[in-house]
């Protein structure tokens, strides 16, 4: 019998999925450069005229996502909004997930996970396995159980093409109290923390895929915050930074820039079209600030 060399060779492997850092290159070019957030806040769905309930849960969601998904970069649902409405909130997540990236937006989900390595893998099998219900692009995650224990979220993330924004320096006052504290290396903890994303980004082109989350609010940074790699920056609107103050919080860093703004687009909301036009605003207002090609 003739022997068919194909019949019994391997599969072909898959081919590697596109790292996250270059997706969001490409997305942040196509839409501009802003993330929003999906934080279904009580007073924001009474304000939208929807009870505190699942069904109201489910129909601010799904609105934000028919305005926003098909037109910015990113959109990051905050799942404690979810959360606490039970297994009918978190299944609500799931759905926003599927279609906000089915729209083509790339999802952040922002869970702020973090824990010892064992525990830490299931958690990156909840977000970062392309066969959980969640599967994101990216999650949020906390690294102050040492940066090391994020080890098996950095490593699923790295095999499915995903992303991580870890804490470095947050948006809220009580951060600095841990996040400035200098370890035993002699360096401010967040120092540290952006050193070992730096690591993780080194040769990466044209942007890693691990991300630091650093709040817009922040009077004077302070570290290096060259990672090559993304930064989220929260507290654009609602907790007083604006588009203009980037230039000055993030120095030359403020080109990898991602700003996040939730109660400030979900607040024009439930019209579909107020939507669009407020993020559309910050996307015009964000692009001033960083010059022509920001
Ligand atoms: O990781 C985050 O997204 C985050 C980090 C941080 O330092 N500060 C911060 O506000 N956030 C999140 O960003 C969102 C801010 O919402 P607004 O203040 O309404 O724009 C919330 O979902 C916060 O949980």
């Amino acid at each position: 019998m003739p022997h068919h060399p194909t019949a019994d060779a391997a599969p072909a492997p898959r081919p590697a999925p596109e790292p996250f850092g270059a997706r969001l290159h490409r997305s942040v070019e196509a839409r501009g450069r802003l993330c929003v957030g999906i934080d279904p806040h009580a007073s924001l769905l009474t304000a939208w005229g929807l009870d505190d309930d699942v069904a109201g849960l489910e129909r601010f969601t799904r609105t934000v996502v028919e305005a926003l998904a098909d037109r910015v970069a990113v959109l990051k649902p905050q799942s404690a909004f979810f959360e606490r409405f039970g297994s009918r909130g978190v299944a609500v997540l799931e759905r926003a997930v599927a279609d906000a990236r089915a729209a083509g937006a790339l999802v952040l989900m922002d869970a702020k996970r973090g824990d010892i390595g064992s525990t830490m893998a299931a958690y990156a099998d909840a977000y970062l396995s392309p066969d959980s219900p969640l599967f994101s692009d990216a999650v949020t995650v906390s690294p102050y159980l040492g940066f090391g224990s994020l080890r098996p979220a950095v490593d699923a993330a790295r095999a499915a093409g995903c992303g991580l924004f870890a804490l470095a320096l947050t948006s809220n006052p009580e951060g600095a109290s841990v996040q400035r504290a200098v370890g035993a290396d002699g360096l401010p903890v967040a120092a540290a923390v952006l050193r070992r994303l730096a690591e993780e980004n080194a040769g990466a082109r044209p942007l890693g895929s691990f991300g630091a989350v650093v709040g817009a609010t922040l009077a004077d940074p302070g570290v290096d915050l060259e990672i090559n790699g993304p930064l989220l920056a929260p507290g654009v609107g609602a907790q007083g930074a604006t588009p203009a103050d980037l230039p000055r919080v993030f120095g030359p860093a403020v080109r990898s820039v991602l700003p996040s703004v939730s109660r400030d687009v979900l607040r024009h909301g439930p019209g579909v079209g107020p939507l669009r036009e407020a993020a559309a605003r910050l996307v015009d207002e964000v692009r001033a600030a960083l010059g022509t090609d920001g």
